[in-house]
């Protein structure tokens, strides 16, 4: 049995329609990520597989069960962290830990929790004074207290400088080393690739890839290869573009960007060797998830949606500095 399954999922509010035609399953023990643009209907998705929605179309289930009719048994194997904290800014860390175990009918122990998130330091103070890597350590650890089957992590890393973020990467993976299966939505390409057996592209509402990162970078309409060098003589952008391949040929001051298929590399080095020029400072880069992304989605983003999430940011930037 799937752990996740969701089948032709719609939702609308009101005129908006955020998720059209949404269907995918995860298999337990998998990391099963969900990318898309702004807007794309990420959030309303997890949130109808969490209970917290009613779809108006489709079928979803985890692990068998529908999370709005069976909701306490949901409840009972299903761990979420959703995109903002809602707890309360004084409320204690120890307490809002224990709050939670006490919504479960056999709960971690909040000790153990506690030292496991590195939070043990931090179990006296309160949730408004942590910093953005213990919140987010907290909201892990608040989906893991029912110790769940599946856990639903949303934007688990967003606002986390880079340390901070591979140590989210870290606990996913010991979440998911424990067992437990993990449904991430994302905003970065990196993450998904690290850390995700799957993912799923949404855009507008509906799937538009599903594959591994790596079948999706190297299959996507934007796979292939891309060199850069410096050629110790002159070439001809045509010379190259007449290699069949060749995509396109960029000049950056002495340097060529060359892309093409994923022969482009061996073509063109041995283009060069038969005119006896070296590549000089070659790089080179496979095409990647970022560039399958890119070419799949559409950019969706509204100035609604924008002015939105400026002033989200503008929020929490004033709320910092209070
Ligand atoms: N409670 C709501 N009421 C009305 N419209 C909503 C509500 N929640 C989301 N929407 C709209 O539904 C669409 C999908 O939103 P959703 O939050 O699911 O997208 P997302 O992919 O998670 O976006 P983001 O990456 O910005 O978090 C958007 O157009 C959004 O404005």
């Amino acid at each position: 049995m799937p752990a996740i399954e969701v089948r032709g999922l719609r939702k609308a509010y009101g005129d908006v329609t955020a998720v059209e035609d949404v269907s995918f399953e995860v298999a337990e023990g998998e990391i099963f990520g969900i990318l898309g643009p702004n807007g794309a209907g990420k959030t309303t998705t997890v949130e109808c597989v969490s209970g917290l929605r009613t779809p108006d179309a489709g079928e979803v289930r985890v692990l068998g069960l529908d999370p709005r009719r069976d909701r306490e048994d949901v409840r009972q194997v299903l761990g979420v962290q959703l995109q903002e904290s809602q707890l309360p800014g004084k409320i204690h860390v120890r307490e809002a830990l224990e709050l939670y175990a006490s919504f479960y009918r056999d709960p971690a122990d909040v000790d153990r929790l506690l030292a496991q998130w590195e939070l043990t330091e931090k179990a006296g103070a309160r949730f408004g004074k942590l910093s953005g890597g213990q919140k987010q350590r907290l909201a892990v650890a608040l989906a893991m207290v029912g110790k769940p089957r599946v856990v639903v992590l949303d934007e688990l890393t967003t606002g986390l400088d880079p340390h901070a973020r591979r140590t989210a990467w870290e606990m996913v993976q010991a979440v998911r080393d424990s067992g437990v299966t993990v449904l991430l939505v994302t905003h970065f390409m990196e993450e998904a690739e690290r850390l995700c057996d799957r993912v799923a592209i949404i855009d507008a509402g509906r799937v538009v890839a599903l594959d591994t990162p790596a079948a999706m970078a190297a299959r996507g309409p934007a796979a292939g290869q891309r060199m850069r060098f410096r050629p110790s003589a002159p070439v001809e952008d045509a010379d190259l573009l007449a290699l069949p391949e060749v995509r396109s040929v960029e000049r950056h001051g002495a340097h060529l960007e060359v892309s093409g298929t994923s022969e482009v590399i061996g073509a063109v080095t041995a283009y060069l060797a038969r005119r006896q020029i070296i590549a000089a400072e070659l790089r080179v880069e496979q095409s990647s998830l970022d560039d399958a992304f890119i070419a799949l989605t559409t950019h969706a983003t509204t100035t609604t949606h924008a002015a939105q999430t400026m002033q989200t940011a503008q929020t929490a930037q004033t709320a910092k500095e209070s």
